[in-house]
């Protein structure tokens, strides 16, 4: 088998990044093409200016007659036309850039819904944020700075040195050639190094925003602890290597562009020396000059965009992991749903939740094993296991987070994989223990399953959570907004909160993941009353391992490192002295 080094994987990849890049904007070329043809143009434009203007110098310097007016007229026209293609470059290549880009977002958020909300959980959340914002706006650059600026690169050089040769003296023309050649290659030789300083500024910026980020969310913490001085000892020394990594990108920089200006010095000075020294006409040397020095210009556009590109090409390919990871589940084919116009069923029916023979793996780590478990439809059952069990993870395959690896768990008897995504997601609602909030209205967040619930019934569910009266104190009642988070409510109202949200939204099965774990006893007690009286013969699953607190007709399943070990009421389980009565121990050891 050929081995193949990392330069050629990576220039390989950034050439399938490009094509993939292309391959979903194809449409948009038509305009990119116009954009790249304006700068052409333009540049072509901006060179005569030059030329224009030596030559009108030497005919004047020749013949002793001025031309001004005329001179200036067409030098008028000249840059007019020149600005307009400028314009008309910039407007194409940008509106393709921003066209490009929210494409690629509306891609990035269909292929991410159906990975939802498996692969969007916790930091692999704030990656995706970052995607879906910094990383697509990095790609900008592939669009809007980088074909037109490297074919004009191409082109115009190309198309000046050829009507040098002809039309003034060719071997002046071919002088400028290694020059122009390398002060194209020059970027190119140092992207990489260029490439790899801005990596470790954008990676100190990032280590700075982090601790400054953690330093704010966790103030009390490092107040409490007495910490100040080491955060900022730390702060201090991220700061320190953030310039030092600024400095260094800022030392390659300027060798760069310094590198550059020699090149195109040289340029101008050996078409001068050597003119001079072979007794080239005057007319030829002048006009290699301004030409030499129009250059200038379409060369330098490489410059701008190289180091930009490597940045863009390594987004897109960030991006492209994203979108194209398979969906965690697939949903059932071809079920199509009646569209949710008006108010829910009045009554749901009381469906069996069943797992039968459920084993599933977290990467190589097996979580559940050949779990079988029958949870009756109508009746209040509890998942009970210590911390790290499995339990939360049964409630996940019950909403199809994720699938098991074998084995099926059913709703009312039907496998859920074969049940339309959205239907069984409006079947079964959870409330765990860290609910979100929506920056949006309290009626808002309530509504977001139920938007035509009336509102009786918000009044109705608020009453059953005990929030009935918080809410009439807010100071725009259900109007008021709550910022994103949890940070105008306790712990506890969140909870009831999202519990009130999921009642209004009527599910056929409501599983509680230790969703009242915030709440006081008595309090907890009053909302489970509540339930049951909202809810007579519903099916509920709740999930805890405050095991004290299940009454002794309850039937409890007990979860113990992913393995089903004991079923029954809980007065039994209790007398039993395995699973149930240990952890009962532990909750309630008095
Ligand atoms: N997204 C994930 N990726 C990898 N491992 C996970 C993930 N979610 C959970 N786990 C692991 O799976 C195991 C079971 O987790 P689960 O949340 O189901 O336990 P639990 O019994 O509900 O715990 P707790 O009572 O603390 O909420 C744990 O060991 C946990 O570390």
């Amino acid at each position: 088998m050929k081995a193949v080094g990392p330069d050629s994987t990576q220039g390989a990849s950034r050439r399938s990044t490009m094509r993939w890049l292309v391959s979903q904007t194809r449409t948009l070329l038509a305009p990119l093409v116009l954009s790249a043809l304006a700068r052409i143009v333009s540049q072509l434009l901006g060179v005569g200016l030059l030329v224009v203007t030596a030559s009108a110098l030497l005919a004047a310097a020749a013949s002793a007659q001025s031309h001004a007016l005329r001179l200036a007229a067409v030098l008028v026209v000249m840059a007019l036309a020149k600005a307009g293609l400028r314009y008309a470059e910039h407007y194409a290549g940008h509106w393709v850039a921003f066209t490009s880009l929210q494409r690629l977002r509306e891609l990035f958020f269909a292929r991410l819904i159906p990975q939802a909300p498996a692969a969007t959980k916790g930091r692999a959340g704030a990656v995706l944020t970052e995607t879906a914002t910094r990383d697509i706006d990095r790609i900008e650059v592939f669009f809007a700075h980088t074909f037109p600026p490297a074919v004009s690169a191409l082109v115009v050089p190309a198309v000046v040195l050829l009507w040098l040769g002809t039309a003034a003296d060719a071997a002046l023309a071919w002088l400028l050639v290694p020059f122009v050649v390398l002060a194209l290659l020059l970027p190119l030789l140092s992207a990489r190094t260029v490439w790899t300083a801005a990596d470790s500024v954008a990676e100190g910026r990032g280590q700075v925003a982090a601790h400054v980020g953690d330093d704010v969310a966790g103030v009390r913490e490092v107040l409490h602890t007495g910490a100040e001085e080491a955060r900022l000892a730390g702060l201090d020394s991220a700061g320190r290597a953030l310039t030092r990594a600024r400095s260094h990108s800022g030392r390659i920089e300027g060798v760069r562009a310094g590198l550059l200006e020699l090149v195109q010095t040289a340029a101008v000075l050996t078409v001068l020396v050597t003119g001079v020294a072979n007794g080239a006409e005057a007319e030829a040397v002048v006009l290699t000059l301004a030409a030499a020095v129009g250059l200038r210009g379409p060369v330098s556009g490489v410059d701008g965009f190289a180091a930009g590109l490597d940045s863009a090409l390594a987004s897109a390919q960030r991006l492209r992991r994203i979108v194209e990871a398979p969906p965690a589940v697939v949903d059932a084919a071809g079920a199509a749903l009646p569209a949710r116009t008006g108010p829910p069923a009045a009554r749901p029916a009381a469906p069996t939740v069943e797992f039968r023979g459920v084993t599933f793996r977290h990467g190589p780590r097996e979580v559940l094993h050949d779990v079988d478990l029958v949870l009756p439809g109508g009746e209040w059952s509890y998942v009970a296991g210590v911390s790290g069990s499995g339990k939360s993870t049964l409630a996940s395959l019950l909403l199809r987070d994720w699938d098991p690896e074998t084995g099926a768990v059913l709703l009312g008897g039907e496998d859920v994989s074969g049940l339309p995504l959205e239907q069984l997601r409006s079947r079964v609602a959870i409330v765990d223990q860290r609910p979100t909030l929506l920056a949006d209205t309290v009626d808002a967040n309530l509504r977001l399953a139920a938007p035509h619930a009336d509102p009786a019934q918000v009044q109705t569910v608020l009453a059953a959570v005990g929030l009935e009266e918080w809410a009439a104190e807010l100071p725009d009642g259900l109007a008021t907004v709550l910022a994103a988070g949890r940070s105008q409510v306790s712990g506890g109202q969140l909870q009831r909160l999202a519990l009130a949200r999921a009642l209004l939204a009527q599910p056929e099965v409501l599983v509680l993941d230790e969703a009242l774990s915030q709440l006081d006893a008595d309090t907890a007690a009053h909302v489970r009353e509540q339930l049951h009286r909202l809810r007579p013969g519903a099916t509920t699953v709740e999930i805890t391992h405050r095991v004290d607190l299940v009454e002794p007709s309850a039937r409890v399943a007990v979860i113990d490192a992913g393995r089903l070990v004991e079923t029954g009421t809980a007065a039994e389980l209790r007398s039993r002295g395995g699973a149930f009565a240990r952890l009962l121990a532990r909750t309630a050891p008095a």
